[in-house]
């Protein structure tokens, strides 16, 4: 079968497109493999093809948690749709010819290939009235927010209501679905984005926003009232500019999806970085206690529930895929060259069928 591949870290030019493989073997009894017919491109596939989260990845192959003996070569691409093929004894919902869409675990070969390994905790049937290329572009941001606002943030759709919640970012692949998940679940909700995207954003779902390029972020959120919950996908020395104006927001939840903990591993090693993040985690929960604020960080995960509500939004067409762009799979390269820019409205999908 074909796949993009690397077969060491670096930038686009380590990408082959490699007829070599095989197509993938059930070993595990849940498994499902799958035909990909679309596959997004994510952040993180770009920081995967720079070498991120490979210490962590090396001690989980180590441990036996991933059964390829080498990380190269490895396969990006973290979410796909396309058309079950077989499914292992134990798998009960899905079996051949079923349309499905779904993620892969950080454990797995990616999904930017014909076609990938997956199982039934992480997928779902398509919603019949999705593309594949539609469907592809939810389920890896679908489930990074849920583990976000879900998990983390313990808003519901019982509890969302009136809450006043900031996305910050609103504009990306993350940010697009944020918005639209929680106004269905009834947020008033303020984000900030570049001003071409406003538009686009009011009609998705948001309230009010902010031009960070032209307006002074930080004077324009001390003029609106308290928010109770605050979403950051830029963390780091940018969403650092954000937690400052918390200072005077007693008791919002802030979550950040741009945790330090595999840079940590990837920049210390193992042991060193286990300690750095006890402390880093340590010292956050320590700053939010002192302020008065709760301060969580949040990776993505597969969950069932989570791609559960998703679909059911989906079907209920109170959320709609944000499609920006296309691909080719030939042209998967340019599709990388595109994520990396940053300028993400909505998302970016390679299309295999
Ligand atoms: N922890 C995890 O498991 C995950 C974490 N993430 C994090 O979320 C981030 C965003 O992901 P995603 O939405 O998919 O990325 P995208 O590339 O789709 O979008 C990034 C968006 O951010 C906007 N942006 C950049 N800087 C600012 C700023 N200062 N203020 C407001 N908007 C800004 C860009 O718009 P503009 O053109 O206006 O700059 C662009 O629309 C990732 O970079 C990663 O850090 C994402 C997925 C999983």
């Amino acid at each position: 079968m074909l796949a993009w591949q690397i077969h060491s870290y670096g930038g686009n030019d380590q990408l082959t497109l490699s007829a070599t493989n095989r197509i993938p073997m059930i070993k595990n009894p849940n498994d499902i493999l799958v035909e990909v017919h679309a596959a997004s491109v994510n952040p993180i596939d770009i920081r995967m093809r720079d070498g991120y989260g490979q210490k962590i990845l090396n001690v989980m192959r180590n441990q036996g948690l991933i059964n390829t003996r080498s990380e190269f070569p490895l396969t990006m691409g973290r979410d796909f749709s396309g058309i079950v093929v077989e499914s292992g004894r134990n798998v009960k919902k899905f079996k051949p010819g079923d349309e499905v869409y779904g993620v892969l675990g950080a454990q797995r070969q990616g999904s930017h290939a014909e076609y990938t390994i997956s199982s039934e905790r992480e997928m779902a049937h398509k919603p019949n009235h999705l593309s594949h290329v539609e469907a592809a572009s939810i389920p890896y941001v679908a489930l990074t927010n849920w583990s976000a606002i879900n998990t983390a943030g313990r808003l519901t759709a019982n509890n969302t209501t009136g809450k006043r919640i900031l996305v910050i970012a609103g504009s990306g692949g993350i940010g697009t679905f944020a918005i639209q998940l929680l106004k269905a679940w009834g947020g008033e909700i303020v984000t900030t984005c570049s001003g071409d995207a406003s538009e686009q954003l009011l009609q998705l779902g948001a309230d009010y926003t902010i031009d960070y390029k032209q307006q002074d972020v930080l004077t324009e959120l001390n003029k609106l009232p308290r928010f109770d919950f605050i979403l950051d996908p830029l963390g780091g020395d940018k969403g650092e500019q954000y937690s400052q104006f918390l200072k005077s927001w007693q008791n919002a939840k802030y979550v950040s999806i741009a945790p330090p903990f595999l840079k940590n591993f990837d920049n210390y090693g193992i042991l060193p970085g286990l300690v750095k993040n006890i402390g880093d985690l340590g010292c956050s929960a320590l700053k939010g206690a002192k302020d008065g604020k709760i301060i969580r960080w949040a990776v993505f995960a597969p969950s069932k529930q989570g791609l559960k509500t998703t679909t059911d939004l989906l079907n209920s067409r109170q959320i709609h895929p944000v499609v920006e762009k296309v691909f080719e799979f030939e042209d998967l390269p340019s599709a990388y060259e595109k994520i990396e820019s940053g300028h993400s409205r909505g998302k970016t999908v390679i299309k295999m069928k």
